[in-house]
């Protein structure tokens, strides 16, 4: 492979980090498996790949990580979560949708939610996203602003999706009083370079038309991002239909929301009409296959809406529904469950599972000058995988093994802007003893033993 960083003289240049690893795939602008290379990075940002040879002679780096079994990747992007959500993680199992909402979450969520819940529960789905290769994550819930400051203090990349819905709940009053609290958070971020936000009305059937105008208009002028639950189950599109007599995604791009600022979460049970829309605007969709198969929601055709040509994305949903947030096993799922709901064995092909957990999860956040592949300029946001166990021999094939042998307990180590939060399996910004502690804690009020 071709050098691509700049000559330098004989003096070894000084950079923060150079990794060498046994196999390199950066998905953009090749989806090839590079082997023996080295990625320097100086100030978060990948400054040159090269070949390892190359890399010693180049360059001396004041850190240095050589990763003989392991390939690297882009950093996992979760689309959406509801990441304090893992806190109710085995809570209610074996429901529907509606059933588990209505009868077992909301009502646990109106006991429970408070700002120390959402720190608490952020840091523990953080724990397990570093520890399964994600970097960045979408996460919409209450209190905002207690996730924005876990994920700033751990280090990880997010995107929060502030919610809204029109009725009161443990965050806002309604609507506009949550458009007003999420902007006013927006302020505080403004300059951060790892967290951004953006609106996330929560559904079609907890949200009414005035408020998804008013954020359409918000979100064209400020251009920010929106994410909404949409099409989760063929119930709601009838429901829809029958009360306002439009199918969901109808309803939203009459209301103007459909864009490219549109990350549309779930989308099953579409007909040839919402395919359309979809692809007219270039929304995204965020498919989100076990909380899908584990509440038996439907079947996104994945297959069908990438090759209309839509940006498919992946997204766990929160550990309540999943019940993790391992996004290797949503991955393999994506692609075992793709060539499932077509009949086609090369739907969804290793390849392109890993472009839908990388690249395509950063165009749907609009973050994909940033994130979402490993090419120079873009920030060192990177996860190495172990490719030596027992259990992944023989290694014919690093990509196959990757999408359909690996998991999240293969993750060994993760950078986001250059910084190393998962060091051999260990976690370098969170408490692992002290976050077991406080997940106690919450367990044994939410059994009812403490208060
Ligand atoms: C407004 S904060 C998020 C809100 O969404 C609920 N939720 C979690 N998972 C799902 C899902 O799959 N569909 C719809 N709503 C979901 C969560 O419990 C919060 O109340
Ligand atoms: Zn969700």
């Amino acid at each position: 492979m071709p050098s691509t960083s700049t000559p330098t003289q004989n003096k070894r240049q000084t950079i923060d980090t150079l990794i060498h690893a046994r196999w390199i795939i950066p998905v953009v602008p090749s989806q090839r498996v590079y082997e023996n290379c080295s990625l320097a990075i100086d100030d978060g940002v990948i400054s040159a790949i090269l070949p390892t040879a190359e890399a010693r002679h180049r360059f001396s780096a004041r850190e240095e990580h050589q990763l003989d079994q392991q390939i690297l990747i882009p950093g996992l992007i979760n689309t959406h979560n509801h990441a304090a959500m893992s806190l109710l993680r085995g809570f209610a199992d074996d429901q529907p949708l509606m059933t588990w909402l209505e009868k077992h979450i909301w009502p646990a969520e109106q006991q429970w939610v408070s700002p120390e819940f959402v720190g608490d529960g952020t840091r523990l789905a953080m724990a397990e996203m570093l520890r399964s290769g994600t970097t960045t994550f979408s996460d919409q819930y209450f209190f905002p602003e207690a996730a924005a400051a876990a994920a700033r203090e751990a280090g990880m990349r997010a995107q929060i999706a502030f919610p809204i819905i029109d009725f009161p709940n443990a965050w806002s009053r309604n609507g506009d009083d949550a458009i007003e609290k999420g902007l006013t958070l927006r302020d505080d971020y403004r300059s951060h370079s790892r967290i951004g936000l953006a609106f996330a009305p929560h559904a079609p059937y907890t949200v009414g038309d005035e408020t998804l105008k008013k954020i359409a208009i918000y979100a064209d002028e400020l251009q920010m991002p929106v994410q909404m639950h949409l099409h989760e189950t063929a119930g709601e599109v009838e429901k829809a239909l029958k009360d306002t007599g439009l199918r969901p995604t109808q309803r939203l791009h009459n209301l103007g929301l459909l864009s490219p600022q549109m990350l549309c979460v779930h989308m099953t049970a579409l007909d040839d009409s919402d395919i359309a829309l979809v692809q007219k605007t270039g929304a995204h969709v965020s498919h989100c296959p076990r909380s899908n198969l584990k509440l038996a929601s439907g079947f996104t055709p994945v297959a069908k809406l990438l090759d209309a040509g839509i940006n498919v994305a992946l997204g766990t949903d929160g550990a309540a529904s999943n019940n993790g947030l391992d996004m290797l096993l949503e991955t393999n799922t994506a692609a075992l469950l793709a060539k499932a709901v077509s009949g086609n064995a090369d739907a969804l092909p290793a390849h392109q599972a890993l472009a839908m957990a990388t690249i395509h999860g950063a165009r749907a956040l609009g973050i994909d000058d940033v994130t979402g592949s490993i090419e120079v300029g873009k920030a060192a946001d990177l996860c190495a995988i172990d490719l030596s166990e027992l259990e992944q021999q023989p290694l014919h094939d690093p990509l196959s093994q990757l999408i359909y042998t690996a998991n999240g307990h293969h993750v060994r180590n993760v950078w986001v802007a250059g910084k190393l939060l998962l060091r051999d399996r260990r976690l370098m910004t969170l408490n692992e003893e002290e976050l077991r502690q406080r997940v106690g804690v919450w367990r044994d009020r939410i059994a009812g033993r403490t208060t």
